[in-house]
């Protein structure tokens, strides 16, 4: 079921960053009073790391309990672990180092100095989403994170679904590896839409006058082919996080400029 995606539209990118981490620690809350524990997908990216970021510096964030939130991704650059350019090296400088969580409950797709070729990789994390899923009780081949999170590229990919690629055209498998991505590095993991759309909400972020454009397309009726950002969307919610650069091609009869 698709949701209609809200637009909420902030004066820059510090701010959207703020007010995404205030948002980001309501919902782990209240997730871990309507069901025991949380479990949100986080994105990689500069507007994604920026969210950690301020996630980390914002005294709100002990409201969290730590230790009842299961940290997943919706997509990884196929890398050495501990490589400066891998989605989870950067999670972890941003927040995850600086949070109690134990190693279990963060999820990190897996790296390429690791036993598996990209293609088994991808099945390695669809497997772990999929005893996940089951555990807690969901019929499904993911877990219905409370959460998913994506930056949104400049030319409207989201986690490592790029237009025109075979992996924004794939309906069965949940995980998948990417070969030859337009953005390097070239080899990724990423989650499918069709897992992406498990997620109980789904935030997508863009701040930037070089985002302007891919925002524009994706919000005007643009097939997920062409732009994979059309594709993304919650059970529950599907919301627009964006800055007035980002935002800049909409009319803006489209958004709000609220923070509730
Ligand atoms: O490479 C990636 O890029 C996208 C978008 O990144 P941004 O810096 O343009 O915001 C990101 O969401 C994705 O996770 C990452 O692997």
């Amino acid at each position: 079921m698709s949701t209609t995606p809200e637009l909420v539209v902030h004066q820059d990118k510090a701010e959207m960053a703020g007010a995404a981490a205030a948002r980001l620690i309501t919902l782990i809350v209240e997730a871990q009073a309507e069901h025991g524990s949380a479990s949100i997908a986080l994105t990689g990216g500069r507007n994604g790391n920026g969210l950690l970021a301020a996630l980390a510096e914002e005294p709100g964030r002990d409201a969290i309990d730590w230790g009842r939130l299961e940290i997943w991704w919706s997509d990884e650059r196929y890398l050495p672990d501990g490589d400066p350019e891998r989605n989870a090296t950067q999670a972890r400088e941003a927040l995850l180092a600086r949070v109690p969580l134990d190693p279990g409950q963060v999820h990190e797709m897996p790296a390429s100095d690791g036993p598996y070729e990209p293609d088994a990789a991808a099945q390695v994390y669809a497997a772990e989403l999929a005893d996940a899923a089951s555990r807690a009780g969901s019929h499904g081949a993911v877990p219905a994170f409370d959460v998913l999170l994506l930056g949104v590229g400049p030319d409207t990919h989201v986690a490592s679904l790029f237009p025109e690629l075979p992996g924004v055209r794939e309906q069965d498998r949940s995980v998948i590896a990417v070969h030859g991505a337009p953005k390097p590095p070239p080899t990724r993991l990423s989650l499918t839409l069709p897992a992406i759309r498990a997620a109980r909400e789904v935030w997508l972020l863009a701040a930037g006058e070089d985002k302007a454009e891919a925002v524009r397309i994706a919000l005007s009726g643009t097939g997920e082919l062409q732009a994979p950002a059309a594709g993304a969307y919650g059970t529950r919610r599907t919301l627009w996080l964006l800055d007035t650069d980002a935002a800049s091609k909409l009319p803006p009869e489209m958004y709000r400029t609220d923070v509730a």
